[in-house]
Parts: C-alpha cells; sequence; structure tokens
C-alpha cells in the first residue's frame, strides 16, 4: 500500500521528497525491503531537470543607445523623409503577429521565449533610436507607402536579435567545445602508450591496497592517488619508511623527501592532484568506486582514462569491474582483474546493543551527524566510559590523536565515537562497529540533500573497519544500537552491491574559457549552466557531476572584479559551503585579491583573531574548526597564486598551532559538551560534513558579510529586506498565536536571528501593534461607523 503511494508521489512532485523519505522508513519498519524504496525514489530522480531548455539560460545583452551629435546627418531621413514612431509601432506590431516570421524566427535558432525577447528589445531599439540606420529607416519608409512587405524587417530584426543573443552566432562552435563524448581522446600522453590496468577487486581489509601498493614501491617511479589528504598522508610515510624517498602532495600540501628538494621518483597524492603528464612506470588509483561519486567522479575519470603509467592499479569494489572494462574498449588498454578474500573474519550479531552500559572496549559507534556524535559521547562520559571522538571536520592532526589515543593499548580510551569519516583511510583497533543509526544525509546528483538508508557499498565499508588484519582484534563484530535495526541492518548488507553504471566527468577551465570567449556578457555560474545543459555525453558510460557548489562559490564572488581563470580557480577551492564563516571569508580574500593587495599572514590573522584560544563551548570548537577551514583555503589558493598568497609557510605553522588548540579542545570534549549544555547552536553542529557540503542559502553570507562591509549599501538593503522579510514571517507566525513556533525554531536554527534578535523583533511588533491599535481606536472615535463592533 504505502509501497504504492510512495511510487505515485514520485511521479507526481519532486518537493514531496522528504513525505517520501518518511513513508519510506515507515514501509520499511513494516516489512518492506529498502532497496524496493530505494528503487523508487531512482524513479522520483531520473525525472530531474535534464530536460532544461539551454535558451532559458541565455538572458540577452541590453542594447546600448546610440548617442547622436547635434551635427550628426539622419541619411535616412534625407533620403526618405520622416518616419512617425506612431506608424513604425503599427508595423511592427504587423510584424511580430506573422506565423511566417516566427516561422523564420524558430529556423534561426530563436525559440518562442528569444523571439518575444528579441521582438520587444527590437521594438524598443526603433521607438528609442534619435536615428535609425539608414537602410532600415528606407525600409520602414517604403512599408509605409504600400510598397514592399513587411517581412522585409525580417534581416533587421535577426541582426539585432543576434546583437543581443550571442550565442545565436556560435551554437555549432559551443557544442563542439562540449561535445563529450570521447573523454578518451583528451589524453594523447596516456593514449601514447600501451597500458595494463590491474584491478584489485574485493571486500574491506582484503589486502587490495596492500598489493597494489607493493608494486608501487617496487616500481622505479610510481604516483599512488588517494581518495583522502589522509590516505595520502598514510602512503607517504609507509613508502619513505620502507625506505623508498616519496614525496606527498594534496591541496593544501606539498612534501619533499629529498633533502634537496628535487622531486622524487614517487608521489603520494589526493586524486584530484595527480599530474596526468608526467609519466610513471606505475599507478595506483585507490577506491575506484569512487568514480560513481556524484561531485568528485569526474577526478578518478580523469586519473583512469588519462594517467600516463605502463601499469595502473585500481583497488576497490567488484561493483566497478564491468565499466572500467567498458571504459578501457576505448582506451586500447589491457584489463586483469584480481580478486581478494577477507583477510579476517566479520561476524554480524543478532543482538543490538540497546544499552550505553553495554558498550565495550574496542567498541566503534558509528553515527551519521555531529548531534548524534556529541549526545552518544555525553552518554558514555556520563557512565564514566573515555572515548575518542572522529568526525569529518576536525583537523587531520586532531583526528590522528583521537585515533592514536583509540589505538593505543596503555591509553584507557578504549571506545570510538565517530562518523564515516572513519569509513576510508584510518587504521583502527576496531573490535565492534556499532550502527548508531542506519539513516544518513546524501547528496545526490543534483546537488539535493536527501535522507536516506545507508547504501549497501557504505555499509559493507564501514562495518568493514572492525577486526583489521594486523591489530588485536582479527575477528571483527557489527550491530546496531537499537533492537529493531538488527534485521534492516542485515538485509542491507545482504544485498548485492549493484554494478556502477557511469562514470562522472565535468568541464576543464579550458572548456569554460572558450565558452567566455563566445559569450563575454555571461556569468561564470551562467556558462556552467549553458554547458552542462548543451554539452554531450555518452550517457551508457558517464554521467555530468554536479556543479552547484562551483556555480554557488561563482556567484557568491561574482560582483568581485576578477580574471576568469583566476574566478575558475578560486571557485575549485575546497569550501565547506554549509559554513558561513568559511564562505564569508572566501568573500574577503576575493575581494582582496581583486585589489591587488597581497594576502599577508598578518592580514588573514587579523581577519581571523588568532591568537587562538582553547575552546570552552561546542560552539567555540565548531567556530575554531570554520577557522581551520579558512587557513586550508588559504594553502590552497597559495600552490596557485604564490604571489598574492605569500606566507604560506607561516600560514602552515598557525594552522599547525590551532590544530593543537582544536585537539585540546576535542580531549576535554565532555567538559565542552558540559558547559555547552544549556545550548548548542544546532546550526553549526548538525551538519553532514561526512558526505559533503550542503549549500545553505546565499542571504546568509551577506548578513555575516554586513557586517564586515556595513558601507556596501546593496548588502545593506539585502540585509534589511531579509530582516523585514524574517519579521513578517514570525509576525504571522505569531499571529497565529505561534511564538516558539517550527518558523522561528528553523531561523534560530539555521543561524539566521538569534533568540535575543527573535525577542527584540517580538517586542518590535508589539508596539507596532500597540500603535496600530490606538490608531484604530482613534479613528473609531472620530469616525464611529467604522467602528467594526458599531456594525455589529
Ligand atoms: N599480505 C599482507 N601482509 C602484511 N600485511 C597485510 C597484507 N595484506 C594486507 N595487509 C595489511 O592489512 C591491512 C588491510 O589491508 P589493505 O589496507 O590493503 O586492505 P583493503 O582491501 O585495501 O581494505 P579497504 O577496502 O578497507 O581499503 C593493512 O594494514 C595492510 O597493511
Ligand atoms: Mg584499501
Amino acid at each position: 500500500m504505502a509501497h504504492n503511494i510512495i511510487q505515485r508521489s514520485c511521479v507526481i512532485n519532486r518537493d514531496i521528497r522528504p513525505f517520501v523519505n518518511f513513508l519510506r522508513k515507515v514501509t520499511v519498519r513494516h516489512g518492506a525491503s529498502p532497496r524496493a524504496c530505494s528503487f523508487n525514489v531512482q524513479l522520483f530522480r531520473t525525472k530531474s531537470d535534464n530536460s532544461k531548455d539551454v535558451n532559458s539560460l541565455f538572458q540577452p545583452i541590453p542594447f546600448r543607445k546610440q548617442e547622436n551629435n547635434a551635427d550628426d546627418i539622419n541619411i535616412g531621413e534625407e533620403l526618405s523623409g520622416e518616419v512617425k514612431k506612431d506608424d513604425l509601432l503599427k508595423l511592427l506590431n504587423q510584424f511580430y503577429r506573422r506565423p511566417e516570421v516566427r516561422r523564420a524566427a524558430t529556423e534561426n535558432g530563436l525559440d518562442q521565449k528569444l523571439f518575444h525577447q528579441a521582438y520587444i528589445s527590437f521594438r524598443q531599439f526603433c521607438l528609442e533610436s534619435e536615428m535609425l540606420p539608414a537602410d532600415l529607416h528606407i525600409v520602414f519608409s517604403d512599408l509605409l507607402r504600400g510598397a514592399g512587405h513587411v517581412d522585409n524587417l525580417f534581416p533587421y530584426f535577426m541582426k539585432h536579435a543576434k546583437e543581443i543573443f550571442p550565442h545565436l552566432e556560435c551554437m555549432d562552435d559551443l557544442r563542439k567545445i562540449s561535445d563529450l563524448r570521447l573523454p578518451a581522446n583528451w589524453y594523447s600522453e596516456a593514449r601514447g602508450i600501451q597500458r595494463k590496468i590491474i584491478i584489485h577487486a574485493g571486500p574491506t581489509n582484503s589486502g587490495k591496497t596492500h598489493h597494489a601498493l607493493e608494486c608501487f614501491m617496487m616500481a622505479k617511479t610510481g604516483v599512488y592517488c588517494g581518495p583522502l589528504r589522509l590516505l595520502a598522508n598514510e602512503v607517504f610515510k609507509k613508502t619513505n619508511d620502507a625506505g623508498t624517498p616519496c614525496d606527498l602532495v594534496t591541496g593544501e600540501e606539498r612534501r619533499c623527501s629529498n633533502p634537496d628538494k628535487s622531486p622524487a621518483d614517487h608521489v603520494a597524492c589526493t586524486v584530484e592532484m595527480c599530474s596526468v603528464t608526467t609519466p610513471y612506470d606505475v599507478a595506483v588509483l585507490d577506491e575506484i568506486q569512487m568514480i560513481k561519486d556524484p561531485q568528485r567522479g569526474w577526478a578518478w575519470t580523469r586519473v583512469l582514462l588519462g594517467i600516463c603509467a605502463k601499469e595502473v592499479h585500481l583497488c576497490g569494489e567488484g561493483s566497478a569491474i564491468d565499466l572500467i572494462k567498458q571504459l578501457m574498449l576505448d582506451t586500447g588498454d589491457e584489463v586483469e582483474v584480481r580478486r581478494y578474500k577477507r583477510l579476517t573474519k566479520l561476524n554480524y550479531l543478532n543482538k543490538a546493543v540497546e544499552r550505553f552500559e553495554n558498550v565495550l572496549a574496542g567498541d566503534c559507534i558509528v553515527c551519521f551527524n555531529k548531534n548524534d556524535i556529541f549526545y552518544v559521547s555525553k552518554q558514555l562520559e556520563k557512565l564514566g566510559i573515555e572515548n575518542a571522538v572522529i568526525y569529518g571536520g576536525l583537523p587531520p592532526g586532531t583526528k590522528l590523536a583521537q585515533a592514536d589515543k583509540f589505538n593505543d593499548p596503555k591509553h584507557p580510551c578504549k571506545v570510538l565515537v565517530a562518523t564515516d569519516a572513519i569509513g576510508m583511510g584510518l587504521n583502527l583497533c576496531i573490535k565492534r562497529v556499532i550502527f548508531y543509526s542506519l539513516m544518513k544525509p546524501n547528496m545526490n546528483q543534483e546537488g539535493e540533500k536527501e535522507m536516506d538508508f545507508i547504501s549497501t557499498s557504505q555499509a559493507l565499508q564501514i562495518a568493514g573497519r572492525a577486526g583489521r588484519f594486523g591489530t588485536a582484534y582479527e575477528t571483527g563484530e557489527v550491530t546496531t544500537f537499537r533492537a529493531k535495526d538488527i534485521s534492516l541492518l542485515k538485509e542491507i548488507v545482504s544485498n548485492d552491491i549493484s554494478p556502477i553504471e557511469q562514470a562522472g566527468l565535468h568541464p576543464t577551465a579550458d572548456q569554460i574559457e572558450l565558452f567566455a570567449y563566445h559569450l563575454p556578457h555571461a556569468t561564470l555560474s551562467n556558462l556552467i549552466d549553458i554547458f552542462t545543459t548543451l554539452c554531450q555525453l555518452d550517457s551508457e558510460c558517464y554521467f555530468m557531476c554536479n556543479m552547484d557548489d562551483f556555480k554557488f562559490l561563482a556567484d557568491l564572488i561574482e560582483h568581485v572584479q576578477l580574471p576568469l581563470r583566476v574566478r575558475y580557480v578560486f571557485c575549485c577551492a575546497p569550501i565547506p559551503k554549509k559554513k558561513p564563516f568559511v564562505c564569508t571569508m572566501f568573500l574577503k580574500c576575493a575581494r582582496q585579491f581583486s585589489r591587488g593587495e597581497a594576502l599577508t599572514l598578518d592580514w588573514i590573522c587579523n581577519q581571523l583573531g588568532a591568537p587562538f584560544s582553547i575552546p570552552k563551548t561546542i560552539a567555540d570548537l565548531v567556530h575554531l574548526e570554520s577557522v581551520f577551514d579558512v587557513l586550508d583555503m588559504y594553502l590552497w589558493l597559495s600552490y596557485r597564486f604564490q604571489d598574492m598568497f605569500p606566507d604560506s609557510e607561516l600560514v602552515r605553522d598557525v594552522q599547525k598551532e590551532l590544530d593543537l588548540v582544536i585537539q585540546e579542545g576535542v580531549a576535554n570534549i565532555t567538559r565542552l559538551l558540559l558547559s555547552s549544555e544549556s545550548q548548542i547552536p544546532a546550526s553549526n553542529i548538525d551538519s553532514i560534513d561526512d558526505v559533503g557540503a550542503q549549500t545553505p542559502k546565499k542571504e546568509k553570507f551577506l548578513v555575516e558579510e554586513d557586517k564586515a562591509y556595513s558601507t556596501d549599501s546593496a548588502e545593506q538593503n539585502n540585509k534589511q529586506s531579509k530582516a523585514s522579510g524574517i519579521a513578517k514571517s514570525i509576525q504571522n507566525e505569531k499571529v497565529k498565536g505561534q511564538m516558539s513556533g517550527k518558523l522561528a525554531e528553523t531561523l534560530i536554527r539555521e543561524g539566521l536571528i538569534t533568540s535575543a534578535e527573535l525577542e527584540d523583533l517580538y517586542k518590535e511588533w508589539k508596539k507596532k501593534q500597540a500603535i496600530e491599535r490606538s490608531i484604530e481606536s482613534t479613528n473609531n472615535r472620530r469616525n464611529p461607523k467604522n467602528d467594526p463592533r458599531k456594525k455589529r
């Protein structure tokens, strides 16, 4: 029954997604398969905006009125006499109504909407120009004298249309530039050699990466590409410890192993940073299933197709094998598959933990949001169970310190509370993985956040952290916290992982630059929209990655004067978009850059309020995490614009100190939780930092910006209108007698308004009401007829 409701709902309206999720939850609780429900949501997704009409993305360029000099001669008028504007308007109206004209316009690329816009602009041009071009003037004059046909205006109309819609002249070029149908051909270096692709496929903890790394270390030259900085760091250390000099390259960090700083023959990097023009003997591309990631998948595709290495080792789930084989038909590379079995046992328990009192040494409780992390941690502390905490937003040093504490057999901390940040990378001594919940916020291909049951692949990845080979616990256990989740978990992990069907792609800076050359008036975000709508790809094997985060940043700095290349690079920076403070700093950096002023250590420290003190509350901790992200952004940009970000080394030192300060805060997390007991700002902690950034509303940043740039009138207006909008909503809500209603709660939670501001608004509203009432009663006294009481 509910099953059918879901299916119907899907077709009706995409905005009811939360309702569908709720229904799905209820359905699964009542015994339906989560897989069946996932399928229904898939139906939902296929009804997305792919059909978006490209013409709707083109904005007309307002035509510029020609300034005439007093002594300019109106040749048209000299030759054929004056044309009255009224007569001209009649002719234009006739022209607009002609079906033949519309047909011809369509043939020339103007759909109904563009035709209408072009006509409005053409009419304005004809009526407002003091002097029309001579030939057009003569055509009008002839028409008025009954000579010729109104259709004769069409070439002049089309000329005007092409001026305000420059894409009409270059659609073929735009289509060629955005043709992504044969991505294998983009990498001439890789196509110039015969490569051998070795797929290491198997479950977690089966030695896939280990075997690939053996080949990497034995090779004369090699590159390792991992999904996380921590993983790249681990390989960097492992390789150097094994006596093979290896460099580290991540977005924010470069480390050389050779004392003379010359590049080593081996390099460990994050996938996005891998060079596809440097030749290597061996390349390792880890966690290959990430090729399907809606946001980052393109980076795996790029390395897979483009890496110039004789041997390419891919490690990950077997679900990627068929797709890889398919893609390699285009590259002509040889493919070999090596399958692995799990090295240790993993038992799924029949009993849930249910009570915090039942938590044991070696347990790792996995949560999917920070609220749960803090709650669980606090409950354990109340019982005197010391615990380490790891979530995605923590600095790497802090994560490692927490992991070390948990792994150290001599340390009393024997329990870990973590998000699925531990799903990839860290080597942890976990005996039992306990799923605190099975629902997780996910980013879909359209960049929307949706609550969903964890996928089979995610569940297996996380569960597989228990009983890691070579640790104290060689038999792992997996269970849930709540009894009702046990059967659901079993069902999820018993499903087959569906084969990966498509690999991600995204436009390159060169392609966007070419687009900008053809469409010089379009904004960067608009260029991306046009590109993604126009582009052609082989949808059997590829999909276009979601670019919403990029577009969000592009919109944020649209009004800042920057060359396109610089703007593009800025928008590629790793910014957690859900953190208003980081986004505000991003905007400030772009402004400083645009003014040509270097972003020095002093400048950035001033902005961030360094030096930093140890956090006293969770809110302090969350703020320091944002500060850490800003320093990451600085370092990332410093590798692209060294002149403008000259103090990267000093900033790195500041960041290391901050990592220690945060470490100390996290070490005392119970104290922080207790001192924050009264009010934890939910907007800050209810995040989904481990699944990608959620794009917040842009207005949020403008409010923060206002504080710093109160002279900026546009933003000031924005703030005022937003404040009045909020006030109105609150007033409406209060009118309904819901002072502590949902809207107020949401506004506070979203950080759009504080409780004190809400209180002020309430007082203001009461005052206003009192004034209105007194005016009304005065009026009624003056004019008793208006008094509704009297009427009654
Ligand atoms: N043959 C081996 N000899 C020694 N240690 C090994 C061997 N195989 C694996 N290991 C160790 O076992 C642990 C798990 O191996 P590895 O990281 O390669 O697994 P994986 O299959 O890549 O797991 P995941 O899917 O979680 O990435 C690592 O610490 C690794 O060093
Ligand atoms: Mg691995």
